[in-house]
């Protein structure tokens, strides 16, 4: 269990209100210079309010750190571990400053996002050069993208697997993950690459043949920005519009583009597709995002020590399901560019 050069680990995510003062300052960070409507912060502002204005990424991210924390003490890895949002306290500017001051020359980082895009890979990248600024001495090393991690697809397929156990025949699975403009899915993975799309059409694909489901789609929720700006479709919402009208009584969704329940996954689905499945007369069952899966907790461990092996010039095996490579150490420079400017980003 050899984590060397390593000493530190530090989880990378993106923060949420634990207040409702907290709601629109937080909804503020979060959309800084980012021309998303102002009737849509109050409307996403509401979602917040609904749940007592807290956001429940914070509890859930504190929650998976015990459990890495548990899984490596177990293992008898001592590793500390650090802990700094993109959008919310704790930062991830104080997160660095904390491993400045605690001496750490060479973290690994995970991000709590499996899937590239701008919004879940590179725009965590260039907020982490910020927070770098002035910090030289502290390394730091990303852990690669784990959509196709057998960690970050076997809890789906578990928990698909025993939703459709329960549910009548005939069920159509809805995968599910977040819409992003159509011009975001081109340049993830390089220009032109869209693999924003392919990996979750991989992960659906898995999951559904894992799970043995008989039909299925994948679908996007929480659609932002301006309506004249194309993103992904179907929304999940005209997607159960349309599979009511086609027939089906019974659908299992199961939410491939996050990592916890969070706020999209509370909102976004637990309440208002939940609500437009009621309005149809659909059975509406929602399966458990990966959290503090054990199968979850042992790939952050697993990525730690691949990587560490790399650092120290091994080549060591890389855990993977399905036809796609694992995901490259290191991004290629045009990985996920945003449209607007490139800005620097760590590697
Ligand atoms: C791909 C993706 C992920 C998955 C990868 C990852 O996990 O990172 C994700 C996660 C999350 N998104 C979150 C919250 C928000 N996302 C917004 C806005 C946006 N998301 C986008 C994409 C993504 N978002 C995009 C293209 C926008 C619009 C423009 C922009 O701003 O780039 C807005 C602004 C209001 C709105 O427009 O909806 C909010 C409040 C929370 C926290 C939830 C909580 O509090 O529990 C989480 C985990
Ligand atoms: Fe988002």
């Amino acid at each position: 269990m050899d984590v060397s050069p390593f000493d530190a680990l530090l989880l990378v995510s993106f923060g949420g209100p634990e207040h409702p003062d907290h709601v629109l300052p937080f909804l503020e960070n979060v959309t800084a210079g980012r021309g998303i409507p102002r009737e849509r912060l109050e409307q996403v502002g509401e979602h917040y309010h609904l749940f007592g204005g807290r956001s429940p990424i914070n509890d859930l991210n504190r929650e998976l750190i015990d459990a890495i924390r548990k899984d490596f003490a177990d293992h008898g890895i001592d590793l500390p571990i650090y802990w700094g949002n993109r959008n919310w306290d704790p930062y991830l500017r104080d997160a660095m400053r904390q491993m400045a001051n605690d001496g750490v020359r060479n973290a690994a980082y995970l991000v709590t996002s499996a899937y590239s895009s701008y919004s879940g890979c590179r725009q965590y990248r260039e907020d982490l050069f910020d927070a770098h600024a002035g910090l030289d001495e502290v390394g730091l090393t990303r852990l690669r993208l784990y959509f196709n991690h057998p960690g970050f697809v076997t809890p789906f397929v578990e928990a698909t697997a025993a939703a459709l156990a329960e549910a009548p025949a005939g069920t159509h699975v809805v995968f599910v993950t977040h819409s992003i403009p159509t011009a975001m899915d081109a340049a993830s993975g390089g220009p032109g690459v869209h693999a924003y799309r392919q990996q979750h059409e991989e992960v659906a694909r898995l999951v559904a043949e894992g799970a043995g489901a008989l039909r299925s789609s994948l679908v996007y929720c929480s659609r932002s920005g301006s309506p004249h700006v194309p993103w992904l479709e179907p929304d999940i919402n005209d997607e159960l519009r349309d599979l009511a009208a086609s027939g089906v009584r019974s659908v299992v969704v199961v939410p491939i583009g996050f990592v916890s329940d969070h706020m999209e996954v509370i909102y976004d689905l637990d309440t208002e597709a939940a609500a437009t499945a009621k309005e149809l007369g659909l059975r509406y069952d929602r399966v458990d995002t990966p959290g503090t899966h054990p199968a979850f907790v042992e790939m952050v461990r697993g990525l730690v020590l691949e990587r560490a092996a790399v650092e120290r010039g091994e080549g060591p095996l890389r855990s993977v399901v399905g036809e796609m490579p694992p995901n490259p150490d290191v991004c290629p420079m045009d990985c996920c560019v945003n449209l607007r400017a490139p800005l620097p980003t760590v590697p």
